[in-house]
């Protein structure tokens, strides 16, 4: 028992220490913790010791954590180069990572935005109309499938461009399926073993990779249009050392993107659905917001509308707030970290875990926290989150190469993470979220088919945590 190093969590096994126990319910298992150790512990995750520490004072410790302390590529790179290709995101030095950020921000842009959503919003409605499934007046649907096609149709044809949603009525859809197969927890440690589907993964990144490239020579053959996605932005980009984007990097930061935005928006969509069908009262509330904020006629959705939707956007951000798809931000310690205001020092090589989620369902700063309440966020709110309004000045922004993001270092609240490695993916989610929510509000009223008001548990075995399937709701058109 070191006195300099945090406490360690007890288990019966060497080397899988408390692996299983971590990975079959990662927040139940910080939580029962921070009960028995406080704050900041550390327990074996497959024979790597791993600190975790929760609450601001540790997000702010892991997330803004000075580039020489913490590294995030030597744990995330197996996982993602695999999947991604090489030369991009973790397959660089972090300074080229920043300025690969940085061109991706420049291509979400509102008027990015105000091309985006009249597009998600005819996926949404032509989804429906042409699904079999939707056919009928009413009926139960198991909600994850659809959901994750809803996005990747949604986010191919405005983030990608119209070519490569069109490709994913053909031949893209299995090889996104083959390469998706690879991006899993598993190969997380697994990454080396020559595992059937890793073997499919490598050829569908061949060949995505390859679609892209083709499409890239097409548009240039074709010559500049006023097109305003990513493709085209990150084709026209030249690194601070003069260097164009090179054609592969321009792919693989495309499948990175493609991978990114599937994962987050389907669990998230597919959470908001199931949420909304156990509370159907939330779902009319939507609608009749709608009719009030846009005219009963009810007007083809556009990027402005969807600020005058408060409740609309709630919803995204109670479901975010718990039920994040990251539950774990990992980093590499690359030399001793003391902890401030502990006599702690985390050794090198050990690995940092952040939990951002354990203080989004911590009582001291959202009452009842695990109500799903999209009202909570309203201004006078009884169970309003009890956020330390840190004053503006001190909520410090920083500039890391693509943008001032905020250090978000005293905020409970961070599903997009904060500080170097901080999503850039949040503004686009949003639009895409609470058009695809609108939409759906338009078309249906859901509820569970046992009417009851519970929501399905949480699968934390794949990479990022998402709806135990099957899971149902029933449905019905709105005349
Ligand atoms: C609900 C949706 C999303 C959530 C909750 C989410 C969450 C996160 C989180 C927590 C991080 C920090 C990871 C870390 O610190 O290790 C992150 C980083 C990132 N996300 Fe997202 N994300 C979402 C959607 C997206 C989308 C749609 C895109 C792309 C269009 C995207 C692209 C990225 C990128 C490029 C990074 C930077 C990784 C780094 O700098 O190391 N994300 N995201
Ligand atoms: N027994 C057992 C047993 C033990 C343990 C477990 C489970 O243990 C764990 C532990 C950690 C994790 C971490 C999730 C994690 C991290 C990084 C990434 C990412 F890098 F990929 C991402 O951030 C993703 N992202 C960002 N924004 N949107 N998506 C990203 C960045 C940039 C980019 F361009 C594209 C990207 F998509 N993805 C996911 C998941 C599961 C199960 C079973």
């Amino acid at each position: 028992k070191n006195p300099n190093e945090p406490p360690v969590v007890f288990s019966w096994f060497p080397f899988f220490g408390s692996t299983v126990i971590y990975g079959m319910d990662p927040p139940a298992f910080f939580h029962a913790n921070r009960a028995k150790y406080g704050d900041i512990f550390t327990f074996i995750l497959l024979g790597k010791k791993t600190t975790v520490y929760v609450g601001p004072k540790g997000n702010d410790f892991i997330l803004n954590g000075k580039i020489k302390d913490v590294n995030a590529e030597e744990i995330y790179s197996v996982l993602t180069t695999p999947v991604f290709g090489k030369d991009v995101v973790y397959d660089c030095p972090n300074s080229k990572l920043m300025e690969q950020k940085k061109f991706m921000k420049v291509a979400l842009t509102t008027q990015a935005f105000q091309s985006y959503v009249p597009i998600i919003a005819d996926e949404v409605s032509s989804y429906f109309k042409k699904n079999p499934l939707f056919k009928s007046q009413s009926g139960i649907v198991n909600i994850g499938p659809i959901m994750a096609q809803l996005t990747i149709f949604t986010a191919s044809h405005s983030l990608q461009g119209k070519e490569v949603r069109n490709k994913f009525d053909e031949s893209l859809a299995d090889l996104y399926h083959d390469l998706d197969m690879g991006f899993s927890a598993v190969n997380f440690v697994l990454h080396w073993a020559p595992l059937p589907w890793n073997n499919k993964r490598d050829h569908a990144q061949r060949t995505i990779a390859k679609i892209y490239m083709d499409t890239i020579k097409e548009r240039r053959a074709a010559g500049q249009t006023n097109s305003q996605d990513m493709m085209w932005h990150l084709m026209n980009s030249t690194y601070k050392n003069g260097t164009p984007v090179p054609d592969h990097e321009v792919a693989h930061m495309m499948i990175a993107l493609l991978m990114a935005g599937q994962h987050s928006s389907s669990s998230t969509s597919s959470w908001i659905m199931l949420y909304l069908a156990a509370r159907p009262d939330i779902m009319e509330e939507l609608y009749r917001e709608q009719v009030e904020a846009l005219g009963a006629d009810l007007p083809p959705l556009t990027y402005e509308d969807l600020a005058k939707l408060p409740l609309n956007q709630a919803v995204i951000k109670e479901t975010l707030r718990l039920n994040a798809p990251i539950h774990s931000i990992m980093r590499k310690v690359k030399q001793p970290m003391p902890v401030p205001g502990t006599k702690y020092v985390v050794p090198a090589n050990q690995t940092l875990l952040a939990a951002a989620g354990v203080s989004a369902s911590d009582p001291q700063y959202f009452p009842e926290p695990d109500l799903w309440e999209p009202h909570r966020w309203d201004k006078e709110s009884p169970i309003a989150p009890r956020i330390p309004r840190s004053d503006p000045e001190k909520d410090e922004t920083i500039d890391y190469g693509y943008g001032l993001v905020s250090k978000g270092s005293m905020s409970p609240y961070l599903p997009f993470g904060a500080g170097r490695h901080r999503c850039i993916g949040e503004h686009f989610a949003n639009a895409q979220l609470q058009t695809i929510t609108a939409m759906i509000v338009r078309m249906f009223k859901f509820r569970n088919p046992d009417g009851s008001n519970k929501v399905i548990g949480t699968d934390y075995v794949s990479l990022f945590s998402r709806p135990l399937e099957p899971a149902n709701v029933y449905w019905e058109k709105r005349e």
